[in-house]
């Protein structure tokens, strides 16, 4: 359960591309077309929400690009599409728009995403925690929606649900990896206890090693063209000696029972480990 097209690959791409190409059901729902975001690509630039406002629309050709690239091919919206809009970053004026998703009523919105519990009957969901990783309100609101859906959904509800994090362990080899980068995305930090996010690496449940299919991830980044500009410091990592961290992709749980794991916090290889498989 995604905020806007390009976080299904940014934050659980390979993870994605894993689970199709391992044959199971992966569903992806996205909450809004991401209206508001910026435009990377110069011919576009005229799409902007503040012109012709056809990002949303670009946007979920984009997504269906990359999700053909990850493999998945069960991709909807949240109540349909166009039903919810791109709130636009914190205390933007985009957060007041009729239809923003920061505004929608979460009981009614944890209903759209029931029915597709209903239908899919999800053994595992993977959302956001609590501050939607980095405290973009359309991602705080996709953690509400799928929490209030599961207290919803009754025997629908999964097994597990997942929230995406990244290892402070991690976060601190990319501030290591990119200390004397020119594209530097931790510029400006002097500790990683000074970002946003990053999980102690006892919290985390799970490390999904999916470096098989980082170079389906790179391809469903590359079809976020408007998001995720060639100079991105994601394609940076990927052509570095981080390229193994694209294809690896990190989880808490905080609904379920954790299954069988490695290493010295017991992190699980695969999100299914102690999930009870329906026939
Ligand atoms: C990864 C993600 O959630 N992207 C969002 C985000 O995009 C940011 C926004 O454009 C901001 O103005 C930039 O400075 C920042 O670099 C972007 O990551 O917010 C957008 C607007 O809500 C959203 O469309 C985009 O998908
Ligand atoms: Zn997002």
């Amino acid at each position: 359960m995604h905020a806007h097209p390009d976080d299904e690959t940014i934050g659980t791409g390979a993870t994605m591309a894993r689970y199709a190409a391992e044959g199971a059901n992966v569903t992806l729902v996205t909450c809004t077309l991401g209206e508001e975001g910026e435009i990377h690509v110069p011919e576009l630039a005229g799409l902007i929400a503040a012109e012709a406002d056809q990002l949303g629309g670009f946007r979920v050709s984009e997504l269906t690009v990359a999700c053909r690239a990850l493999g998945v091919s069960d991709v909807r919206f949240l109540g349909g599409a166009g039903r919810y809009r791109d709130s636009g970053m914190m205390d933007t004026p985009a957060n007041n728009h009729p239809r923003a998703f920061w505004g929608a009523d979460l009981d009614e919105a944890a209903g759209h995403l029931v029915k597709v519990f209903e239908e899919v009957r999800p053994q595992v969901v993977v959302t956001y925690d609590e501050i939607g990783f980095y405290g973009h309100p359309d991602h705080i609101q996709a953690h509400r929606v799928t929490m209030r859906a599961c207290e919803l959904a009754g025997d629908a509800a999964p097994q597990k649900v997942y929230w995406t994090a990244v290892p402070r362990s991690v976060m601190e080899a990319g501030m290591a990896e990119f200390s004397g980068s020119t594209d530097n995305p931790f510029s400006g930090v002097e500790n990683v206890d000074d970002l946003p996010f990053g999980t102690p690496d006892e919290l985390i449940a799970a490390r999904i090693d999916a470096t098989p299919y980082a170079e389906e991830k790179m391809a469903a980044l590359r079809a976020h063209a408007t998001q995720v500009p060639p100079t991105s410091w994601m394609f940076t990592l990927a052509a570095g000696s981080g390229s193994d961290m694209m294809g690896v992709e990190f989880y808490t749980l905080p609904v379920g029972e954790k299954g069988p794991g490695v290493g010295p916090y017991g992190w699980e290889n695969d999100l299914f480990a102690g999930v009870t498989l329906s026939e």
